[in-house]
């Protein structure tokens, strides 16, 4: 035993022979007397450019002490770099600097010593090139290409003259780049072709650059422009030079436990640890082997050169910004307060707040006093004030006060420029980030669409719905791609959205059969939106064969390349669905399109349909109950009376507001007062023509097909399937001249469901005409005789 042990030993001692590994602590004294070493040289070279010629005398005597020498490094500095610079490579010695530098490192940090030896054996062939070059250029100049420079020249010449050194140069720099950076004759034909590509986008750009003064009292305005321009410049630019970052795998450490024998030789032998790459499924194997070759997919790629609309195409208003009425603030102050004092109200303190249109005066009213009482006095105030649209907000949700809300004497216009070009919308992370205007206390207020996750929009003819919608899209179209989003548009006014139509190729959606882009027709509509669930339906299998929760997980997901195109995949665009009149709409259209709003309203929230619905008329007929519960998010214009003001809001207060895009927006919870920002007509045209003329998509974004019910497809119901109520049914219909569904549910006593149906099987028949709208369908047989007759002939 003990004999075995000693062969153990000795066998050990074998395995200690002398090895070349350095220990850590040894690691940490010559890595870093490398890298200082490197650093030293570096100080010397630099100064050798200034000291070098005073030196030049004291070199001979080294070791007397009394000769002293300039260099920062004094001799040892000037003896060194005379070595390097001028009896060395020149210039080039620069680069021995470095890869001593970088020695040092791969020594501390213990990395690749072939990667180290690569680095020294291109550096020193470098070094030997460059000294060469600089000789040929500068011969007269020894520091340039150092004594080898000069030497290596002067021979080359005498033999092959000046013209061959330098096709031997440029041989050499071919020889390098081909072996080194793996260059080939294509991408140095690509280069230059992407360099004149840029060269043409700078200029192009340059065209483009806003003069921002160098002023330090710029005012805020153009703080927040500049800040804008140069973040969406910076978007620009990151759509076109996309960064592949390898990615970096973090292994496990198999760490073997040591043996006895292992632990006794602990001090002398140092343990090698092995790295074992992480074993990966064969999907991310192949997903990372996709994103290493060809990186992330990016859904921008197509239109890789669009460039997002500039700021300059918005309107500057001369009246922006908030003038303080000193005077006008004192009077309503004064009139506040006289007039709660005249009800035996008094007030420990008021503070105002100033609003592009409205100035909030928050007042605190003496201990005892009923909230309810200053409620009342909304309009004894208001009469005091002399003033449309007084709000009394009693109490502010979380602040304690009791707010007053009165209309200033000259509203500024809030424009749609200022709320772009705000820190808040540039920077905002949002998935879809909407600038709606500013609130009273003057601050840009952003909202995502995303979140909300449909808008509803009311408000009596001509506050600003108009304006409103195109606020809203004129935010996504600042802020997305055109890969990244879609609207299908509805406009039965067929005159408010009509400019939109030149952005068709790049942003909107259409059934493939349709013409035109921009739905006026309302037949119409109803196709889009069943076409719409349908779309909502794919994405949501699309989903779940992805095992993804939302569209945001989704894209993230298929544009690491995780998802197999060839499965049907892809990149998801947002859809945001605007109907710009929806009252007109349901009236005409009534379930047909009530239907699939509240499907859509109800599921597509997480795969990214969005919808936003605007109304002239907030009757509860219109914004039905349904409707409602699944628009959380909703915008109130100015109303003609409380009760539309309820309907909307659940609440009174857009009854109060004084119009010209003055609104009220609640999430489900609070009222927020915004001022919406103002876009003209001439400012979309001009940013729909600045986009609608750069390079589209081959066409519009295709939803899937839908075909109609009245297109007869559904028509052929089997005689023998039909309802049991179906003659008498005929009969009552027949009877009373009258196709509609609502008849036979009152005469037959059935649920809506059954007497459709009963409709179809009817129309199957030939007895009724087809789907007419909101119109009752036409009866096709004149009397009783008459279907008595068709139906027998049926039966033969
Ligand atoms: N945010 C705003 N700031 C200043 N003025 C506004 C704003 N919004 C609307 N206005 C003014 O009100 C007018 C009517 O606005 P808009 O056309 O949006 O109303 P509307 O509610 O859509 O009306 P309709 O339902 O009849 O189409 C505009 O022409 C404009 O002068």
């Amino acid at each position: 035993m003990a004999k075995k042990k000693n062969d153990t030993k000795t066998s050990n001692k074998k395995i200690k022979m002398p090895s070349f590994k350095l220990s850590n602590q040894q690691k940490l004294v010559f890595g870093s007397f490398l890298a200082f070493f490197g650093i030293l040289l570096f100080i010397a070279f630099i100064s050798f450019f200034f000291t070098g010629e005073a030196d030049q005398s004291t070199l001979s005597d080294f070791a007397s002490r009394d000769v002293k020498s300039e260099n920062w490094l004094s001799k040892s500095g000037a003896w060194l770099s005379d070595l390097f610079i001028q009896r060395g490579f020149g210039i080039a010695s620069f680069i021995f600097a470095g890869l001593i530098f970088i020695s040092g490192i791969y020594v501390l940090l213990n990395l690749s010593r072939a990667n180290l030896a690569k680095h020294w054996f291109w550096g020193i062939l470098t070094a030997i090139w460059l000294s060469i070059l600089f000789g040929f250029f500068g011969n007269s100049y020894g520091i340039l290409g150092g004594t080898i420079g000069f030497e290596v020249n002067t021979y080359l010449q005498d033999y092959i003259g000046k013209i061959g050194t330098s096709l031997l140069l440029l041989f050499g720099l071919i020889t390098y780049l081909a072996t080194r950076y793996k260059v080939t004759f294509e991408s140095f034909t690509n280069l230059f072709k992407s360099a004149k590509a840029g060269l043409k986008d700078d200029f192009e750009q340059t065209n483009d650059d806003v003069i921002i003064p160098l002023d330090n009292n710029l005012s805020e305005e153009a703080h927040a422009i500049k800040s804008a321009y140069e973040i969406a410049k910076e978007s620009n630019n990151s759509n076109t030079v996309k960064d592949v970052k390898p990615k970096v795998e973090t292994a496990p450490l198999i760490v073997k436990p040591p043996t006895k024998e292992d632990l006794e030789d602990e001090l002398d032998i140092e343990m090698e640890v092995k790295e074992v790459a992480e074993e990966l499924s064969e999907t991310d194997n192949l997903s990372d082997k996709l994103v290493a070759d060809f990186g992330q997919f990016d859904p921008t790629l197509e239109l890789s050169k669009y460039q997002f609309p500039p700021l300059d195409l918005l309107k500057k208003y001369d009246s922006e910004g908030i003038t303080i009425n000193q005077e006008e603030l004192e009077e309503n102050k004064n009139k506040i307060v006289d007039t709660l004092k005249n009800y035996n109200i008094g007030i420990a303190s008021i503070k105002a707040t100033i609003g592009p249109t409205v100035t909030l005066y928050e007042i605190v009213p003496d201990a005892g006093i009923r909230i309810s009482k200053i409620k009342n006095l909304e309009d004894d105030i208001a009469l005091s004030l002399a003033a449309l649209g007084i709000r009394i907000i009693a109490p502010i949700p979380g602040k304690g006060t009791i707010g007053i809300e009165v209309p200033n004497k000259n509203a500024t216009i809030v424009s749609m420029r200022s709320v772009i070009a705000s820190k808040k919308f540039q920077t905002s992370e949002m998935q879809l980030p909407i600038a709606l205007g500013k609130t009273i206390s003057n601050e840009t207020f952003v909202v995502d669409l995303a979140k909300m996750p449909h808008l509803l929009m009311a408000g009596a003819t001509g506050q600003g719905k108009s304006v409103g919608l195109n606020a809203v899209l004129t935010s996504l179209l600042y802020k997305k791609h055109p890969a990244e989003v879609k609207f299908v548009l509805v406009d039965p006014k067929k005159v408010e959205l009509t400019l939109f139509n030149k952005i068709e190729r790049h942003y909107l959606a259409k059934l493939p059969d349709s013409e035109d882009a921009i739905i006026t027709d309302n037949t119409k509509v109803i196709n889009t939106l069943n076409s719409l669930c349908i779309e909502m339906d794919n994405r949501y299998e699309l989903l779940k064969n992805a095992l993804c929760r939302n569209i945001a997980e989704y894209n993230i997901k298929f544009k690491a390349r995780k998802l197999n195109p060839n499965e049907g995949h892809q990149f998801l665009p947002y859809i945001v669905l605007v109907v710009d009149e929806f009252a007109d709409l349901i009236m005409t259209a009534g379930k047909e399109v009530e239907t699939p709003i509240a499907r859509l309203a109800q599921l597509a929230r997480a795969i990214g349909i969005h919808l936003i619905i605007a109304t002239q008329r907030p009757s509860v007929n219109v914004i039905t109950g349904i409707i409602k519960a699944n628009f959380p998010a909703r915008i109130a214009f100015r109303v003609t009376s409380k009760i539309d003001s309820r309907t909307i809001l659940d609440g009174s207060g857009a009854d109060q507001l004084i119009g010209r895009g003055d609104m009220l927006f609640t999430q489900g919870n609070d009222l927020i007062r915004v001022q919406c920002a103002f876009v003209d007509t001439p400012e979309i045209e001009k940013l729909t023509d600045y986009i609608g003329s750069q390079k589209a998509y081959p066409n519009a974004y295709f939803l899937p097909e839908y075909v109609g019910e009245e297109s007869g497809t559904s028509l052929d119901i089997d005689i023998e399937d039909r309802d049991k109520l179906f003659r008498e049914a005929a009969e009552v219909i027949v009877t009373a001249q009258q196709g509609s569904a609502s008849l036979l549910q009152r005469k037959l006593k059935l649920g809506y469901n059954r007497a459709g149906r009963i409709i179809d099987q009817l129309e199957a028949a030939g007895i009724v005409g087809p789907f007419e709208g909101s119109k009752a369908r036409q009866v096709l047989i004149t009397d009783l005789t008459a279907l008595d007759r068709h139906l027998e002939n049926e039966n033969i």
